[in-house]
């Protein structure tokens, strides 16, 4: 086909059958969108209807059978030739399907010239994949990973054209220990099947392989860390799949596999936690002392209660309502204009996030004139916690629809902490109540929240303990302490969750990397009725 200045094809018009009726078909490159309207006058407004290019699976050559729609009177006049173009359909809260359409003509090359020039035009949509890595935990959640990535999520990889490699997981830190070996740079991504535990195994297999074959030593904290630009797909088979949730707005096996067939990107930011300069982990969602570290320490020890388990753990520790003493230092993350008291959250196209990227290509550019981190002021605050919390992203998931932080964002390069102080039980039952509904969770005189770029976290008992004093004292008095449950004063020390994994020290230094990696997502859209919705309600009434 003759190609427009800068590659464009010229528009495509045909006369084609859609359902029982003649439609005006357009494939127009410009405007990036398969559109059709009746041809008969007068036209009126709402009558074209489109499906952008971007949005389409995959299209195929179809034989009409008798299965087909009634097409009154063509299909005896003359043998027809076909095509069904796969498409996403978007459904209600963030939810997305696939949907078809079959167009319809007797001429058979037309028909060719439509399936050829479509095909093209999927094939220069250069941000989707067509090879995927794919591991998958059979263990997470319910156990249902082999079985939804099976039934659910191959079925449309085939028909997108997109080759995987699988391998299902046999142990923890298979996939992890794995990433290290493969030659990872041969794929367009790597999709993890699980929960949020599965998706933390990739992020750390895919982000130490990039800083290992960059001769970056992760045990520095301060170490610029290379960029991951290997997209992560997430098909949430887990128990709480916060990071799918909170990135696509649903947390559905479908939703996720067609965001990685149209090949969508979304930076996150990533936070690292080191102790005294040896490198802990990594977390993109929750690092939680407290509240959220107890849950998760009781919660490892009911692991064959499935997701029950954080039901449980939580009640329980709720009604021991300990509190930690303890100092955090932080700086304020000034390079962002938001506040974690924004009314707007973050959405797809974020400008807040977009003014951050912007700020670290610019970064890039000047390589090494960074890091006045140093020379700016650290804040300090000490006392008594009930939880200390800091997301990168809201940590929105089913069980918390807005998320910890409801106004955090996915790739501004901060995180929000979240200080809950030491209050009443029934204050705090308020507070988590604010988790599930639509009231200001960081209304209250015992939370306080500050938007950062990092911080450090000493627990009392190791400041005590590196000012000398003995620690067997100090342990035998923690243990006579939590054997009197109604004293909520413990000595002992919380233990910090990292993403739903335990960490062994209590002493952190947690730094943001601003957009370090990337997902097969787009963030959450806005729920208005845009153009795209308009025109698959329109298809469904036409056929
Ligand atoms: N084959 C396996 N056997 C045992 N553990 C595994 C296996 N594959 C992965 N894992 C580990 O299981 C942990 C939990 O997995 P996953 O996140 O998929 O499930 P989950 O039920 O949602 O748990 P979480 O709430 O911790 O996210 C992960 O940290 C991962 O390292
Ligand atoms: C009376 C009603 C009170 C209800 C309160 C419900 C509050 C739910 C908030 C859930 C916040 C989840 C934050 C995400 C953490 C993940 O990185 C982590 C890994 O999957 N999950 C947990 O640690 C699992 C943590 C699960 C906690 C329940
Ligand atoms: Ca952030």
């Amino acid at each position: 086909m003759e190609r427009l200045p800068g590659g464009r094809r010229p528009r495509l018009v045909s006369s084609l059958g859609l359902g029982r009726r003649s439609w005006e078909v357009t494939l127009d490159d410009e405007r990036g969108r398969l559109a059709w309207r009746d041809p008969r006058p007068p036209r009126r407004a709402g009558e074209n209807c489109f499906v952008p290019i971007s949005e389409i699976i995959a299209v195929e050559e179809t034989e009409f059978n008798k299965k087909q729609r009634n097409i009154g009177r063509w299909h005896k006049m003359a043998k027809l030739h076909a095509f069904t173009v796969y498409y996403v359909k978007k459904a209600r809260n963030h939810r997305w399907r696939c949907s078809d359409m079959t167009f319809w003509c007797v001429d058979e090359p037309i028909c060719n010239q439509w399936i050829q020039a479509l095909k093209e035009l999927l094939e220069m949509q250069k941000s989707r994949p067509k090879h995927l890595l794919v591991y998958i935990n059979p263990y997470g959640g319910k156990r249902q990973g082999k079985r939804i990535y099976e039934q659910k999520v191959a079925p449309l990889f085939s028909m997108a054209s997109i080759s995987t490699d699988v391998v299902i997981t046999e142990h923890a830190n298979h996939a992890k220990d794995n990433l290290f070996e493969v030659n990872i740079y041969k794929y367009d991504g790597v999709v993890c099947v699980g929960g949020d535990g599965m998706f933390s195994e990739v992020m750390h297999g895919l982000i130490g392989r990039m800083q290992k074959d960059s001769g970056i030593d992760q045990n520095n904290p301060k170490a610029s860390l290379v960029q991951c630009n290997i997209r992560i797909g997430i098909i949430p088979a887990g128990s709480t799949d916060c990071i799918c949730y909170s990135t696509v707005g649903i947390s559905d096996p479908v939703t996720s596999a067609l965001h990685i067939i149209v090949g969508d990107c979304q930076p996150l930011d990533v936070s690292s936690v080191h102790h005294n300069n040896t490198f802990l982990k990594y977390s993109v969602s929750l690092l939680g002392y407290g509240f959220y570290g107890d849950i998760l320490k009781d919660s490892e020890k009911k692991r064959w209660m499935g997701p029950m388990r954080y039901d449980y753990s939580g009640f329980k520790t709720f009604l021991s309502h300990h509190y930690y003493e303890g100092t955090i230092a932080y700086q304020p993350a000034k390079h962002t204009h938001g506040s974690p008291r924004d009314k707007e959250s973050c959405r797809t196209g974020c400008y807040i996030c977009k003014k951050s990227e912007k700020q670290l290509a610019e970064q890039h550019k000047e390589c090494g004139l960074k890091h006045e981190e140093g020379e700016e002021e650290w804040k300090v605050v000490k006392g008594k916690f009930l939880a200390i919390n800091a997301v990168s992203m809201s940590c929105a998931c089913p069980r918390s629809p807005k998320g910890l932080s409801p106004a955090a964002h996915l790739a501004d390069g901060s995180a929000d902490l979240i200080l809950v102080r030491k209050c009443s039980r029934f204050d705090f039952l308020r507070y988590l109540v604010r988790h599930t509904n639509q009231d200001d969770q960081f209304d209250f005189p015992f939370v306080d929240v500050y938007r950062v770029k990092c911080f450090q976290f000493t627990s009392k008992l190791s400041e005590d303990n590196e000012s000398n004093v003995m620690d067997i004292v100090k342990k035998r008095f923690g243990q006579f302490c939590r054997d009197h449950p109604a004293c909520c004063c413990n000595i002992v020390n919380s233990t910090w969750n990292c993403d739903g994994e335990t960490l062994d020290s209590s002493a952190i230094e947690v730094r943001v990397h601003c957009q370090l990696m990337k997902l097969f997502a787009r963030g959450i859209e806005e729920n208005c009725k845009d153009e795209a919705a308009y025109s698959q309600s329109s298809v469904e009434q036409l056929l």
